[in-house]
Order: C-alpha cells, then sequence, then structure tokens
C-alpha cells in the first residue's frame, strides 16, 4: 500500500500539472481586434494571409516589403475585410535604418504598438552552396540584422503595450537542410538571438512575449518555385499557416510547430538519434528534381 501511495501521488500530481499547463487560455479572433500590429514580408506568401486574417478580426495593421505594387493591393484587400485601418511601408530590410523607419512610422501613425510580425526573407537559392561569401552576409543583414534593429526600435513601445514579437522561422533553424545553407544559417541566429533575449526578458520582468515559429514546408509561390520538384513533402497550406502564427502570438506561446506531426516529431530525433534524422531527411529529396544553378 506505502508503496502504491509513493508511486500514485507523484503519478496524479504529474497527471494535474498536465491537465492544468494543456487546460491554457483559448484563442479569440477578439484578442487580436483593435490591436496595432506590424507584418513584413506582407506583400505576398504567408505575410499577405497574416495580414488578411488580421484584417477580418479588426486589427490596425501596417505591412512592409519593397513591391509598392503588392503592398498597395494587400491594403485595400484588407480594408475589404474589415481592417480598423490598413497602410504600407515600401522599402529593402538591406537597409537598416529602412528597418527602423518602419517602426518609427508604427509610432507616428498608429500612436504605439501591440505586436511586431517579423516574417520577411530575401532571395537565396535551393541548390548546393556556391560559396559566395557575400551572399551569406547580405542574407544574414536582411533575414537576421534587421529583425535585430526592428526588435531593437520597437521595444519602448511593445514594453508600453506588453506586447508580442513573433519571429518567423523555420525547421532549417534548428536543423541542418541540404541546399538552404545560407538560409539556414540566418535561421539558427534568429534562434540564439531570441530564445537568449527571451531569458533576459524573464529575469528582468518585461512582458513582452516572443514567440518563435517553427514552420514546415509551406505552398507559397516562392517555396513551390524552389523547391516542389526536389523535395518529396507536402506542403502545408499557407492560410492555416498564417492562422497558427497569429494564435500562437497572440497566446504569447514560446515556440510553435507547424505543422506539428512534420516539424515536433522530427525534432524529437534530433538530441538523441541525430544521424537517423539527417537519413530521414535526406530520404526526402529527389536529387534529379534539382536546378542547375
Ligand atoms: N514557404 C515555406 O516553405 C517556408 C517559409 N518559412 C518562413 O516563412 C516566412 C515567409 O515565407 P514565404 O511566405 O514563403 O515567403 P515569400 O517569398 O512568399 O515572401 C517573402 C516576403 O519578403 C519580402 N522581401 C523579400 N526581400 C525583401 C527585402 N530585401 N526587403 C524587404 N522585404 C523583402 C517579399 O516582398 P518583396 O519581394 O516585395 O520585397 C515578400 O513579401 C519566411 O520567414 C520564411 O523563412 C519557413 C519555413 C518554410
Ligand atoms: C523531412 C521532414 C522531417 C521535414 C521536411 C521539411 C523540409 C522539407 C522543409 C523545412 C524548411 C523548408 C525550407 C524553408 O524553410 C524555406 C524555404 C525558402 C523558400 O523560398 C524555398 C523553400 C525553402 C528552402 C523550404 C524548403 C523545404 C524545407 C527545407
Amino acid at each position: 500500500m506505502g508503496r502504491l501511495q509513493k508511486i500514485l501521488i507523484p503519478f496524479l500530481g504529474l497527471v494535474l500539472a498536465f491537465w492544468f499547463y494543456s487546460a491554457r487560455e483559448n484563442f479569440k479572433p477578439e484578442m487580436l481586434k483593435g490591436k496595432r500590429v506590424i507584418v513584413t514580408g506582407a506583400s505576398t506568401g504567408i505575410g499577405e494571409q497574416m495580414a488578411y486574417h488580421l484584417a477580418r478580426m479588426g486589427s490596425h495593421i501596417l505591412i512592409t516589403a519593397r513591391t509598392e505594387a503588392k503592398l498597395q493591393k494587400v491594403v485595400e484587400r484588407c480594408l475589404e475585410l474589415g481592417a480598423a485601418s490598413a497602410r504600407y511601408v515600401s522599402g529593402t530590410m538591406e537597409d537598416m535604418a529602412f528597418a527602423e523607419h518602419v517602426v518609427k512610422e508604427a509610432e507616428t501613425l498608429l500612436g504605439g504598438l501591440d505586436m511586431l510580425i517579423l516574417n520577411h526573407v530575401g532571395t537565396s537559392y535551393f541548390g548546393y552552396f556556391n560559396g559566395d561569401v557575400g551572399h551569406v552576409r547580405k542574407l544574414l543583414e536582411i533575414n537576421f540584422l534587421s529583425y535585430v534593429a526592428m526588435t531593437t526600435s520597437a521595444l519602448p513601445m511593445l514594453k508600453e503595450s506588453e506586447g508580442s514579437i513573433v519571429v518567423v522561422s523555420s525547421m532549417a533553424g534548428k536543423v541542418g537542410f541540404p541546399f538552404t545553407v545560407p538560409y539556414s544559417a540566418t535561421k539558427f541566429a534568429l534562434d540564439g538571438f531570441f530564445s537568449s533575449l527571451r531569458q533576459e526578458f524573464s529575469i528582468q520582468s518585461v512582458n513582452v512575449s516572443i514567440t518563435l515559429c517553427i514552420l514546415g514546408f509551406i505552398d507559397t509561390e516562392s517555396a513551390l518555385r524552389a523547391a516542389a520538384e526536389v523535395l518529396l513533402v507536402a506542403p502545408a497550406p499557407r492560410e492555416e499557416c498564417a492562422l497558427e502564427i497569429l494564435r500562437a502570438g497572440a497566446l504569447r506561446r514560446r515556440e510553435l510547430y507547424y505543422r506539428y506531426g512534420s516539424t515536433r516529431l522530427p525534432l524529437l530525433l534530433r538530441d538523441w538519434a541525430a544521424e537517423l534524422l539527417d537519413y530521414l531527411v535526406r530520404s526526402r529529396y529527389r536529387l534529379d528534381g534539382l536546378k542547375r544553378n
């Protein structure tokens, strides 16, 4: 009996802890109503879909990317869908002054900021590493340093609103995949920077959440163009992906894994059977589909 109690009580404790942990707050679209949100890389792909979801939820939206004509169309659609307000700023994230300018625009136009969604990525190649160090530097500036610059300038506003930072990363920011060498380096850098910063926020009681989004293959035009012929993996829908990112950000989750089965489960292998994971990853590639570049 005594032994049974010794096992049963901790077991019940664990069950209760699990129940308590999983019964966390549920997402309601009203959570983002009236919130002031920046979405970067929102002229197309997942960023564009996030803008539309935010519009339906009644947020104030500030979007950015390089192509003005596309941004204009996305803003128009956001207004049709019910955004509280929708504006754009066009420019390149190769330029840190532009990254900071976007944040300043939120201050001027919206009077503050509740959520900063960092989503843009510069164009890269999907193929063997070609030795171009200049490209790695440029991609680090676009995919990583501009995220740092925007976070730094948005922090006073985010502290004020007790807001959220959402960082869109990838499975390629947690595991090495073939053909994404420069891209993968930039995504691993994001994990280092933002996971460390989250720890400091916790120590300093800074109530700004950081959500790192670990995405698998998503059916955006650029991803399909680059990799559909090579990967034996079905891409997940960008609309659903965009909604899951917003949900995780609104719930102040630490990380999002989308889709769960093709991201979280393979990652369980990473620390215990890295060689097996590497092998399984390679087995999902069709090398004769690779374009010459
Ligand atoms: N699709 C996928 O399979 C996966 C995507 N992800 C991540 O999801 C996020 C979105 O990806 P996805 O929607 O596929 O990307 P897209 O290629 O569809 O969109 C990229 C966006 O970034 C903008 N952009 C590109 N270069 C620059 C630049 N120099 N300065 C400013 N903006 C720029 C583009 O607009 P413009 O050209 O007008 O500037 C566009 O709006 C990225 O962080 C990506 O790493 C993660 C895992 C898988
Ligand atoms: C085998 C399984 C364990 C999981 C497989 C998931 C793999 C196939 C997923 C995970 C991360 C994905 C890449 C990514 O993050 C972003 C881009 C940029 C885009 O412009 C071109 C496509 C590309 C390279 C994706 C290609 C597919 C990748 C490697």
